[in-house]
C-alpha cells in the first residue's frame, strides 16, 4: 500500500537577544530570536522535514546545506515552496499536518490564526489542513530557561 504516507519532522533553534523571531512564516514581537543560518522559522523547518520524510526525499539540510551562502539568513516560506515543489513533482499532495511548537514565552495562541493563514497560503493547501499547537515545558529544559525554541510535525501525503 503506497498510496499514503507518513512523516515526521523535529528541529531546534537557539533563542538569543538581537535576532529576528520567525515563527510559522510571521515575525514575533519578542526580545530574543531565533538563530540559524536561514531566518531559523522552526515551524517551518519541522514541516519542510516531515514533507520530505514522507516522500522518503531526505531533509532539509540535504537540499539547502547551511554552509551556502545562497541560503543565509533566507526567508524559510521560500525554501518550504521548493519543498512543496520537490513533493508535487513527485505525484504526492498534502493530507494534513500536525504540528506542536514548545516554546516557553512568548504565548503563541494569539499568532496561529495569522501562521496557518500564511503557510496555507505557501503552500497552497487549506487551512483545515494544517494544525498549530503550542506547549511550555513548564520552566524545565533549555525551551524552559528560554534558551530555545523546538517543534515538531507530523504530515499525512498521498499519491494524486
Ligand atoms: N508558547 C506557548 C506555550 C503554550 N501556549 C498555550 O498555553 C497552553 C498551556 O501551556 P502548557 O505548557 O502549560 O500546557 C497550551 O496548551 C497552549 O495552548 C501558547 O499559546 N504558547
Ligand atoms: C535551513 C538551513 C539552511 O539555511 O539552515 P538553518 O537555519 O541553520 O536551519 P537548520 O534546521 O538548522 O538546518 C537546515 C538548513 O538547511
Amino acid at each position: 500500500m503506497n498510496a499514503f504516507r507518513i512523516g515526521f519532522g523535529y528541529d531546534v533553534h537557539q533563542l538569543q537577544p538581537n535576532y529576528e523571531f520567525w515563527l510559522g512564516g510571521i515575525k514575533l514581537a519578542h526580545e530574543k530570536g531565533a538563530v540559524g543560518h536561514s531566518d531559523a522559522d522552526v515551524l517551518i523547518h519541522v514541516i519542510c522535514d516531515a514533507l520530505l520524510g514522507a516522500a522518503n526525499m531526505r531533509d532539509i539540510g540535504y537540499h539547502f546545506s547551511d554552509k551556502d551562502p545562497k541560503y543565509k539568513g533566507i526567508d524559510s516560506k521560500i525554501l518550504l515552496a521548493e519543498v512543496m515543489q520537490l513533493i508535487r513533482d513527485a505525484g504526492y499532495e498534502i493530507g494534513n499536518l500536525d504540528t506542536t511548537i514548545c516554546l516557553q514565552l512568548p504565548k503563541v495562541n494569539p499568532h496561529i490564526p495569522e501562521m496557518k493563514a500564511c503557510l496555507a497560503k505557501v503552500m497552497n493547501i487549506s487551512e483545515d489542513s494544517i494544525s498549530i499547537k503550542a506547549t511550555t515545558t513548564e520552566w524545565l529544559g533549555f525551551v524552559g530557561r528560554e534558551e530555545g525554541v523546538s517543534a515538531y510535525c507530523v504530515a499525512l501525503i498521498y499519491k494524486v
